[in-house]
């Protein structure tokens, strides 16, 4: 019997790990671990832990719905697995790859517990549109690419090659198996909270299929009039996996004007293939020296209370919804780290909590390119004014007006406006601001990179 486990795969079809178990012909247990690691500190109170466990009730049902087995339960790992190991006849284990630092740990456990019963894992690539080993090759690249650009160009090309096309294997096609004696299973593992009690996430499908039929032809003209939704809204489908990347971008395909959108999905990659060849992505922190910024009005910035309406509105809506539009988690981002210069990490941290669609390499992606780290980041010198971006994309303030109701009697102009008490100036801090990163970037240490653990230079590190 093969044991599969579902991590970042929340979905019943087109999974790698279905096609290949397809292939083997066997039977298989399919089981779902609650990590407390995952869900600590209240995780699971917050818009991302909620998104999570939406995905988690929506997959019980999918699986319910199609006659096949999924067995949830709770604890470490490598401990639940130890005993399924130990107590079944279980002869491989099959796992689509993550590339976190956590998930690189965590998977190394597995296989350690799995090896000394001579039991193989098999890895497999799932959430990435690329397979960057092969890419590597394919461009012919021994140092990885660090500017999007000429990424992108080469990223086409091998999409137009080789893009592996979805699945039609479903979870229907496989032999899945109960888990002998659950409830015994249930009580040694027992859940800390019912999924299903957080309701059900929307169909990741129905949410593409708007989209493709509604906002894609208007996408690059529209993406960044936030008060409206221009966007896809995909993607906390995506970051847990309830719906697969390749059937996002097959689908966009077919229909007229897809670059600019399928251009987003290759900046998905390659922060994801960042963080596979960019050693330092995780440690960026490490690098630098942060003792030049401070962390005094974070907390302001958090509650949306720093006199800046666009930047206040954001954060009410991120707190109220765990939505923020990505133009706006650009000028928030830029506020924190340059306006009000906190060290990334903060925001990070906070953002990781908060956001409904929170994915710890895209995260970090967009907190280092606006605190211009990483590769292709943002210039030091570049600090985005939020009072022009919010004059810019949303002339008549209909975002703030819907998340400051305060200030909605204000006119179209004035409205964009810092307030009186605002506890920065934008133009005092944006220079301060520029002379602080310009030191700091001059003065990176050089070999603090360790790279997550496993980093290897031919692809998905060895999990
Ligand atoms: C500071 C900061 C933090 C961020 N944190 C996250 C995060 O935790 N999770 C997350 O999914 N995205 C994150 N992003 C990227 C981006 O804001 C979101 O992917 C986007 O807003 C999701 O909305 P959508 O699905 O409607 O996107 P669409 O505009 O419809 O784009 C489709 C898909 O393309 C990808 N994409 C779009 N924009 C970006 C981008 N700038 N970088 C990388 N991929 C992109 C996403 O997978 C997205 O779902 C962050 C950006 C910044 C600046």
């Amino acid at each position: 019997m093969i044991l599969f486990i579902h991590r970042k795969d929340l979905r019943i079809d087109d999974l790698t790990a279905f096609d290949y178990i397809h292939s083997l012909g066997r039977p298989s247990l399919h089981v779902l671990i609650l990590d407390p690691f995952l869900l600590r500190d209240g995780r699971d109170r917050e818009h991302s832990g909620i998104n999570f466990l939406r995905h988690v009730s929506r997959l019980i049902r999918e699986y319910r719905k199609a006659g096949a087995h999924l067995e949830v339960l709770a604890g470490e790992p490598h401990v639940v697995v130890d005993q399924l190991l130990d107590a079944l006849p279980i002869e491989e284990i099959v796992l689509n790859g993550d590339i976190t630092p956590y998930a690189l740990v965590r998977d190394r456990k597995l296989k350690v517990s799995a090896s000394a019963r001579g039991v193989p894992v098999t890895t497999l690539i799932d959430h990435t549109l690329a397979d960057f080993g092969d890419f590597q090759h394919f461009a012919e690249r021994r140092t990885p690419y660090q500017v999007f650009t000429p990424f992108y160009k080469k990223w086409n090309a091998y999409m137009h090659l080789f893009f592996r096309p979805s699945s039609a294997v479903t979870v229907r096609d496989l032999q899945t198996r109960p888990l002998p004696d659950r409830e015994a299973w249930s009580a040694r593992f027992p859940l800390p909270l019912d999924p299903e009690a957080a309701g059900t996430a929307p169909d990741p499908a129905q949410t593409l299929s708007d989209f493709l039929e509604g906002g894609l032809r208007a996408y690059e003209a529209q993406r960044d009039r936030y008060a409206f939704e221009t966007t896809s809204g995909i993607s906390r489908h995506l970051n847990t996996g309830a719906l697969s990347v390749r059937r996002a971008y097959e689908a966009a395909l077919g229909s007229e004007r897809h670059e600019a959108w399928t251009r987003q999905l290759a900046w998905r990659d390659f922060y994801l293939y960042q963080a596979v060849y960019n050693p330092d992505f995780f440690v960026y922190e490490k690098k630098f020296d942060f003792s030049g910024l401070e962390d005094t009005l974070f907390e302001r910035w958090c509650r949306g209370q720093t006199g800046i309406p666009v930047v206040d509105a954001a954060m009410a809506e991120l707190n109220a919804t765990g939505h923020m539009p990505n133009r706006l988690r650009m000028v928030t981002a830029m506020f924190l780290t340059k306006n009000l210069r906190c060290p990334f990490t903060l925001g990070e941290r906070y953002f990781r909590r908060k956001l409904a669609d929170y994915d710890n390499v895209l995260n970090r992606g967009g907190w280092l390119w606006s605190a211009s780290l990483g590769f292709d980041a943002s210039p030091y010198f570049r600090v985005m004014n939020p009072v022009t971006q919010s004059e810019t994309h949303d002339p008549t303030g209909m975002y703030i007006r819907r998340w400051l109701p305060h200030l909605a009697h204000l006119g179209d102009k004035e409205i964009h406006k810092p307030q009186a008490d605002a506890i920065v100036d934008l133009k005092s801090s944006r220079a301060a601001a520029i002379e602080i990163y310009k030191h700091m970037l001059a003065e990176a240490k050089p070999d603090a990179g360790a790279g997550p653990a496993g980093f290897s230079p031919d692809g998905f590190p060895p999990v």
